[in-house]
């Protein structure tokens, strides 16, 4: 008996060795980093988290090992990391079109469960022709519908206004933001791609709030059942039942949008640009405004500031629009500067080489994942004075004239650059700038500190707070 578990134990420890061996010999083209173990590749290590502190510690660690190049393995699975801003640069521009992929299998890096959620053809997560087509569209259709001309200034103006409105009627009370924010950036893309806005009351409005937040929430441990045992998942497990009855109830709803808008479109590519725009659009935007009236309780004289500088340019009738952030380099610092260190999307999409390529002098192999790590980039110590701090003079000279900075990477880079770019500045712009001409955001009597730890999500966003908005 005893001989026979030696045996097992020797075979066991046998194949382990050549997986081992076969591990590092696939290893030895790709960039360097910490030796894989088989079966866990470096899983062990990453203690089984890819959460961003064990991340930002261990990739400051390897790319003090390894360089700005390195590669983690999941399982069995080679993951080559971009950190620091010219790692990502060069990575992702110099051979652009061939690091234009999203993992196809995305079992490997999400989960089957998302790609059932996302119908498969998913501008975020589609490749090839496909992808080609579904972000043309959305971005002709964004175009069509204004985004970046005066009337898209004005949906944007009349949503920060009835922000406002209802700001106004809390009397400086105690509130939690979230919600009233979430209405307002939601009813922007309504308002761009629908043609019209809802009421807050409004019963459809409302559920598909909730449907998109459900959405947001459902945990990648959910879908690792939902993988495993999905008829189970679908019949008995509540939270898997509500994500999916979610989803098809924002699909259903589109649809019918669309039915009485009598379009001539393909339906379903349609429904799924909608979808697309907003699933990336709301949760993004309506986050780091969170994030920005958050900053301006716990930095009252940058809000100070900002709020001198409005009034001294736009005087205290006039709207704001997007081209005054010409004449308002404070403000405009300051939004930036929102963005730079709330640093709300860690880790971009992931990417997938479409064919043999080169990063940074490694051979890499089709079909490889690739993270751009965008926090590196944010908090590069080589390209921000301090980094590690909210300071708003990242973007102004010596003159307070507002500087672009090429670090500035937090809607990412390459051929996947964030479609709604221009929508999310023009939102967080306009939106800004009304709300703090109109109140002066305080901390509820009697709270003296704040927590600005984020809490980690698929973005990171502020952990809840209330504040006070007092009539200016
Ligand atoms: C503050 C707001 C926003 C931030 C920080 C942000 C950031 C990002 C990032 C980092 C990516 C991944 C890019 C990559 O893979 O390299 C992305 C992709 C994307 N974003 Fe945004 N985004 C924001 C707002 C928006 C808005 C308002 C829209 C649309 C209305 C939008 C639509 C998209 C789409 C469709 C993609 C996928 C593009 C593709 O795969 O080709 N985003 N965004």
């Amino acid at each position: 008996m005893l001989t026979v578990s030696i045996g097992l134990v020797f075979f066991a420890a046998s194949l382990l060795f050549v997986e081992f061996l076969k591990l590092q010999w696939k290893r030895r083209q790709l960039p360097p980093g910490p030796t894989p173990y088989p079966l866990f590749g470096n899983l062990l290590q990453m203690k089984f988290r890819i959460h961003h502190d064990i991340l930002k510690k261990s990739s400051c660690n390897m790319s003090k090992l390894h360089g700005n190049i390195f590669t983690l393995w999941l399982a069995n699975t080679p993951v080559v990391v971009l950190q620091g801003y010219q790692a990502v640069k060069e990575g992702m521009t110099a051979h652009a079109e061939e690091v234009a992929g999203r993992p196809q299998n995305l079992v490997n890096i999400f989960s089957k469960f998302y790609e059932t959620l996302l119908f498969g053809f998913c501008v975020m997560f589609s490749n090839g022709h496909l992808w080609k087509q579904q972000r043309r569209f959305g971005l002709v259709t964004m175009r069509r519908m204004g985004v970046g001309k005066k009337d898209q200034d004005c949906q944007i103006q009349e949503e920060a206004c009835r922000l406002v409105e209802y700001l106004r009627e809390t009397n400086g009370k105690p509130l939690d933001p979230t919600m009233p924010i979430v209405h307002a950036v939601s009813n922007v893309i309504c308002a761009l791609i629908l043609g019209h806005r809802f009421s807050i009351e409004d019963k459809n409005f409302r559920r598909l709030i909730e449907a998109f937040a459900e959405y947001h929430i459902s945990k990648i441990s959910l879908s690792q059942v939902h993988d495993q045992i999905p008829w189970f998942a679908d019949r008995f497990l509540t939270p898997c039942k509500k994500t999916f009855s979610s989803v098809n109830f924002m699909r259903t709803l589109l649809a019918e949008e669309i039915e009485n808008a009598d379009a001539t479109y393909d339906k379903e590519n349609l429904i799924q640009a909608i979808f697309d725009l907003f699933l990336a659009g709301t949760e993004t935007t309506a986050t780091t405004l969170r994030w920005a009236l958050l900053y301006m309780v716990v930095y009252p004289d940058v809000q100070e500031k900002v709020q001198k500088e409005l009034d001294a340019v736009l005087g205290r009738s006039n709207l704001a629009c997007y081209t005054d952030r010409k004449r308002l380099p404070y403000t405009n610092a300051v939004i930036h500067e929102i963005q730079r260190y709330s640093n709300i999307i860690l880790i971009a999409l992931p990417r997938q080489t479409v064919k043999d390529t080169e990063l940074l002098g490694y051979p890499i192999p089709k079909n490889t994942i690739v993270l751009v790590n965008i926090d590196s980039v944010l908090s590069d110590p080589e390209k921000w004075e301090t980094p590690d701090q909210f300071n708003p003079g990242h973007f102004l000279d010596k003159d307070g004239n507002f500087v672009h900075r090429e670090a500035f990477l937090p809607f990412s880079i390459g051929s996947r650059v964030c479609m709604g770019e221009l929508l999310a500045r023009l939102e967080l712009f306009i939106v800004f700038s009304t709300l703090l001409r109109a109140f002066r955001f305080t901390l509820p009597d009697g709270v003296k500190e704040v927590n600005t730890k984020f809490v980690f999500g698929s973005t990171m966003k502020p952990p809840p707070y209330q504040l006070c908005a007092i009539p200016r």
